[in-house]
Formats: structure tokens, C-alpha cells, sequence
């Protein structure tokens, strides 16, 4: 009987504590070279192959120079509606912003996806600097915004609402923000709320979100019929890949019918699995929380004879809360993730998990696989293996904190964090970029195509450094053999 266990099918990341089981690169700041990028230049393919003889290919949104310099844009407004009036930036007369050197990012700032190079490698893929811009393609009394969240919850996500409802407010003078409540289905099957400064003042000190969510209820052609009847020309959309797959629908509908109306994507995850941005938010508060459980399964299990401890932690198909929170506190002994198969003395496959198990091909809403519970599942079987192989009773403790460490809200950095991706997705959407997801990349906030975070999933590498620290931080057995890892 095949007993490995498949990874791909792991509901969760199980770590353990105690356990039973017993180049060198040259790292170069890449230089830029003067591109002159400004979005009026390369919309046109053809209009900049012309124009700067650098440029020698684009496809689509992608420039690439001879440096093998490439810059994957994010759409703009003027694409589809080339005649559409811009005004001064109204940040220019904010006091606050009025000691700030450089207000607005210059149009020819690009964020590199890879900084770590070689010096005659070519320079890659670099995305638009995400930031407030000179100009602005939206009056500040005719923006007429709304914020939506979907999918799962996460810590911060209020923070985010109440940033975008501040940052349009205090920024750009915009008082005529909508909540859209329970998730995309919220766009028509509810009604909506309105969102001022006063009523998100407090909401960032609470975990879940404020405007409620929803998995499942996407209707694309209702969604933008609704947008087109209630006015809305700015569109926030805060949720994970499931979510982006539909916010880039959105944006693709308006595109089809010639609106004037920004969408713009927040990146949500507990699980960090979103591709190409450093990490999503919430995640750091969400380790510090796993923490308290391992520390409590570490306690019981250190305070009676053969004690074992197991904690259950999020994760669907990326092991990093694991990973992260095994780092962390260092009384961990094993840790599994969904990404390194792993067997127990005769091996353990998913299929043999799902013999025991009912509901496998159940899928949710959205239509994500409902994964099984392996935490309990092998909390059996090493109670099995204890009693009927080595004739022992242990004293097994199982933590499930799955949902507390997802349901609180964020912590300071997250906080802080969540301030920087509301604000910038503002300022994208002020500025007439749409279609477009905000987030960190190598530290650097960029406007992100919403098709690089949605085309993979990002998953914890087992072949990088940081899992080979893990494995030797808590001895734990590989799994793998090198044959395996090229
Ligand atoms: N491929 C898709 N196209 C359009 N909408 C989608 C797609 N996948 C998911 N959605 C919608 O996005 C929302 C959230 O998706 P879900 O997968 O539950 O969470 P998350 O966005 O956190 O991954 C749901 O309303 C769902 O209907
Ligand atoms: O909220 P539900 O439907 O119980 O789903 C739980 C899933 O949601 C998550 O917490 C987050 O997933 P999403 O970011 O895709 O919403 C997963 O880790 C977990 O498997
Ligand atoms: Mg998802």
C-alpha cells in the first residue's frame, strides 16, 4: 500500500513538538539606464518602437531594451480612452506633503523583480514604482469610489479599508466612498455603505473585515453593470488570487466597454502564496499568533511523561505559516508542509488519508478544493503507531488554532504595512492606472500586472536556503533525496 503523502492535498501544516520520527552570486545593484517609460510613450507599440530606437520589442505591456531591461506595465486609462483629461496632482498643495523632497515618483522609476545578478546577466522583468504621480486623471468631487473584500480573512484587512477611505480623503478630497458588503455578490444582492473617516476611524484595531466577505458570487457582467449604475469610477479590490482572477475580469469588462474607471487589486492572503510581491499582509501577525500555539503545545508536552504535541496551522497549498512559525520558535521538532512530501515508517499517501476520509472532491464556493484534515488524521496515527509498535501510551496534545491566527487583527508592522498598499493602490488609481495589483517587491511597492500574482502559486521552495535552515534547526529528516531537488 502506497502511505506517502501527496502533498498537494494537505489541508494544512501540521509541526510538530516533541517528535516521534526521529555559490557563490555576485549580488550588483543594478543600474538603470535613462528609459524614458512615460505611459504616453509606450502605450502605442508601434508609436515607441519609433520613437526610441532602445526599444526593440514590446509585446502587449512589455518593453524590453537591449540591456534586456524589461518593464511589465500595468494598463492605463488614456489605452482605451486616449482624450481623457488629466489635472495637477491636488498633493501639491498638501501641507504635509509640502517638506517631502520628491512628492511624485518619476515616471521612469522601475522596481526590479530580481536583485540579486550577475553582471552580464540581462536586467529582467521590473515593474512601475508604484506612488503619487504629477498628474491625475480623476477631479477630486467627481471620484466616486467603492472597496470590496472577498475570500478568506486575514489580520489587517480593516486597515486597508480604512487607509483607502483616509488616503482618498485626507489625500485627494474625496468624500464619496462606498462599501460594498459580503464580497463580489455584495455588488448586487446587497446595499451598500458609506465610508467616511469618521465611520473607519476604529475599525483597524478589529480582526475580520468591516464590509463582510464572501467566497463564490462572481458575475462579471453583473458586477460592471452594477459599477456603471451606481457611478462608480474607482474600484478597490482587497482579497487573494481568487479574487484578483475576478478583479482582472472586472478591469477587462470596463476596458470592452469604454469606462472611465480605475480597478484596482489589494493582494490578501493568511497563506502568502501570492506570487511576485515579498509577502502579503497579515502574514507576520499570523506567525506571531502560531506561536502562542506551539508554545502552548510545546508546555504540555515538555510537562508530562511522553508527551507529544502537534499544532495544525493554515496554509492550503504553501507550508510558509509553517515554515515561518517553525523558525520562530525553535521548540518545534518536525515541521510538514504541503510542499515536501513526507512518509511515516511504511510511508503515508493522501490516498490512503482519503480512504478514511470523506469529502474529497468537495470544492467551496470559489470552487477551491476542500482539503483533508491531516492534523487529526496523523494525530491518530502516531497515537496508532505509539500503542500497537512500541507498546507506549503518549500523552497527545492537538492544537488547532487555524482560525484565531487569521480572525485577530494586525499587528504594528502589519499596520504600517497595510497603510502603505492602500495608499499606494490610491495613488494608482488617482492617476489612471487600472487593472493593476499593489504590493512589495524586493521592499519596493509596485504596480504589479494582475496576471503575475494570479499565473502561479507562490510555494515555499525546498531547494532555497531558508528551508534548509528549518531542517537544521529542527533535525528533522529531509524527505527528499538530492535526486529529487533538481
Ligand atoms: N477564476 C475566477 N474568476 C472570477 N472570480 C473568481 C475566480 N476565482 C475566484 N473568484 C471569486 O473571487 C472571490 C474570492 O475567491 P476565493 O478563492 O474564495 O478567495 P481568495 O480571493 O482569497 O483566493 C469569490 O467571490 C470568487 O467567486
Ligand atoms: O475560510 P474557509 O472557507 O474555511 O477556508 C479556509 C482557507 O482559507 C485560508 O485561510 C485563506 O485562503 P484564501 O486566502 O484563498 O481565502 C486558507 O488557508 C484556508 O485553507
Ligand atoms: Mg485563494
Amino acid at each position: 500500500m502506497d502511505l506517502s503523502i501527496h502533498s498537494p492535498l494537505l489541508r494544512s501544516s501540521p509541526s510538530l513538538s516533541p517528535c516521534p520520527f526521529n555559490s557563490k552570486n555576485t549580488t550588483l545593484n543594478p543600474v538603470f539606464h535613462s528609459l524614458n517609460f512615460d505611459s504616453r510613450n509606450f502605450q502605442r507599440k508601434l508609436l515607441v518602437s519609433r520613437q526610441n530606437q532602445r526599444i526593440r520589442a514590446q509585446v502587449s505591456d512589455q518593453i524590453v531594451n537591449d540591456h534586456g531591461f524589461v518593464l511589465e506595465d500595468v494598463p492605463h486609462l488614456t489605452n482605451f480612452l486616449p482624450d481623457l483629461p488629466s489635472y495637477p496632482n491636488p498633493l501639491q498643495k498638501s501641507q504635509a506633503y509640502a517638506i517631502v523632497k520628491k512628492t511624485f515618483v518619476s515616471s521612469e522609476d522601475a522596481v526590479a523583480q530580481n536583485i540579486v545578478i550577475q553582471k552580464d546577466t540581462p536586467r529582467g522583468v521590473h515593474f512601475r514604482r508604484a506612488g503619487p504621480r504629477e498628474k491625475v486623471y480623476f477631479k477630486s468631487d467627481e471620484v466616486r469610489a467603492c472597496i470590496v473584500t472577498c475570500g478568506g480573512l486575514c489580520p489587517g484587512i480593516n486597515t486597508v479599508i480604512r487607509e483607502i477611505v483616509c488616503g482618498l480623503n485626507y489625500m485627494y478630497g474625496v468624500d464619496n466612498i462606498l462599501g460594498i458588503e459580503g464580497g463580489y455578490r455584495g455588488f448586487y444582492s446587497r446595499n451598500t455603505t458609506t465610508l467616511t473617516p469618521k465611520v473607519v476611524n476604529d475599525i483597524h484595531k478589529r480582526g475580520g473585515t468591516f464590509l463582510c466577505t464572501s467566497r463564490g458570487g462572481h458575475d462579471t457582467n453583473k458586477i460592471v453593470d452594477n459599477i456603471q449604475d451606481r457611478g462608480i469610477n474607482q474600484v478597490y479590490i482587497i482579497g487573494g488570487d481568487g479574487t484578483q482572477r475576478g478583479a482582472a475580469l472586472i478591469y477587462k469588462e470596463v476596458e470592452k466597454r469604454g469606462l472611465p474607471i480605475a480597478v484596482a487589486g489589494i493582494p490578501k492572503t493568511i497563506d502568502n502564496d501570492i506570487a511576485v510581491i515579498d509577502k502579503s499582509f497579515g502574514f507576520d501577525t499570523a506567525v506571531e499568533e502560531a506561536q502562542r500555539a506551539i508554545n502552548a503545545a510545546h508546555v504540555e508536552a515538555e510537562s508530562v511523561e511522553n508527551g507529544v504535541g502537534i499544532v495544525k496551522l493554515m496554509g492550503r497549498y504553501s507550508g510558509f505559516i509553517a515554515m515561518f512559525a517553525t523558525l520562530a520558535s525553535r521548540d518545534v521538532d518536525c515541521c510538514l508542509i504541503p510542499e515536501s512530501p513526507f512518509y511515516l515508517e511504511e510511508g503515508a499517501g493522501q490516498e490512503y488519508v482519503a480512504q478514511n476520509m470523506p469529502g474529497v472532491d468537495e470544492k467551496d464556493a470559489s470552487g477551491n478544493r476542500l482539503l483533508l484534515d491531516i492534523g487529526l488524521w496523523l494525530t491518530q496515527k502516531i497515537k496508532d503507531h505509539f500503542s500497537e509498535v512500541r507498546k507506549m501510551t503518549i500523552n497527545m496534545k492537538y492544537i488547532d488554532p487555524t482560525y484565531m491566527i487569521r480572525a485577530i487583527p494586525s499587528n504594528a508592522s502589519d499596520n504600517i504595512y497595510c497603510t502603505l498598499l492602500a495608499q499606494s493602490a490610491v495613488h494608482g488609481a488617482m492617476a489612471g492606472y487600472t487593472g493593476f495589483t499593489v504590493g512589495p517587491v524586493n521592499s519596493k511597492h509596485a504596480y504589479i500586472p494582475i496576471a503575475h500574482v494570479t499565473e502561479a502559486t507562490k510555494k515555499v521552495k525546498l531547494t532555497d536556503r531558508m528551508w534548509a535552515r528549518l531542517l537544521a534547526s529542527t533535525n528533522q529528516p529531509s524527505f527528499l533525496n538530492r535526486s529529487d531537488n533538481s
